[in-house]
């Protein structure tokens, strides 16, 4: 079975390859569809935008098509950046300037007041573009300096104190086992061998 992965973030696709290897699916992405126009995600909430991504996607290509959005909830920043993640130092989407910003957001800001959470809702959307839906939570705290150079985004700001490192630090392998993205990627499993099997039946 073909599978669109409907994002263009490298580390996205990286982490979703590697999460969905042994599962004999061809994954595309939409560097593979250069025709498909940017995507406006102005949804209101994370969940909102993954739908928007997978069915825009899956109407486009008429492939089942996985859609993922995340991003970053700070407690004492009452759970921004989140929805705004990709965007939170402004349009231009620049990675070090959100970074940045949310340093200087949290300047003096005690170390056990920095709790924070990356959510990801995974949008997975059928080749009727009916969509299924499922979620997965990390929870951290924000360091005061970057740390580690692996991962994307704020990876380097991202630090679980259980293994003393970083998302940066921490090998895509144990990212994927305890992250967000891992987790809401495990509930979508089920629903991926279902389609699969659907898929290879219409074949024959
Ligand atoms: O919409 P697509 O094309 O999938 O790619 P994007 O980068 O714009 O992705 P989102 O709209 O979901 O925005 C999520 C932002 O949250 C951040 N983010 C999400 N997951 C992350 C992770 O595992 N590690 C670090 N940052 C993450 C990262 O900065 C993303 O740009
Ligand atoms: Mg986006």
């Amino acid at each position: 079975m073909k599978l669109v992965l409907a994002t263009k973030n490298e580390g996205k696709i990286k982490e979703m390859t590697e999460l969905l290897a042994g599962q004999d699916i061809e994954i595309l992405s939409l560097a593979d569809f250069p025709e498909i126009e940017e995507i406006v995600e102005d949804g209101e909430t994370f969940r909102e935008n993954a739908i928007i991504k997978a069915t825009e996607v899956c109407m486009q290509t008429g492939l089942p098509t996985l859609a993922d959005d995340s991003g970053l909830e700070v407690d004492c920043l009452e759970g921004l950046p989140g929805v705004y993640s990709a965007r939170f130092a402004g349009e231009e989407r620049d990675n070090s300037a959100n970074k940045k910003k949310l340093l200087e957001l949290l300047e003096g800001v005690p170390a056990e007041e920095r709790t924070a959470r990356f959510k990801c809702i995974i949008a997975v959307a059928d080749t009727d573009c009916f969509v299924y839906i499922s979620e997965g939570t990390c929870e951290g705290l924000i360091t005061s300096e970057e740390r580690g150079d692996g991962g994307f985004g704020y990876d380097p700001l991202f630090y679980l104190p259980e293994y003393d490192k970083t998302f940066a630090e921490l090998d895509l392998e144990t990212k994927n086992k305890i992250s967000h993205r891992g987790k809401a990627l495990a509930g979508v499993l089920d629903i991926l061998s279902d389609l699969k099997k659907m898929m290879e039946e219409e074949e024959e």
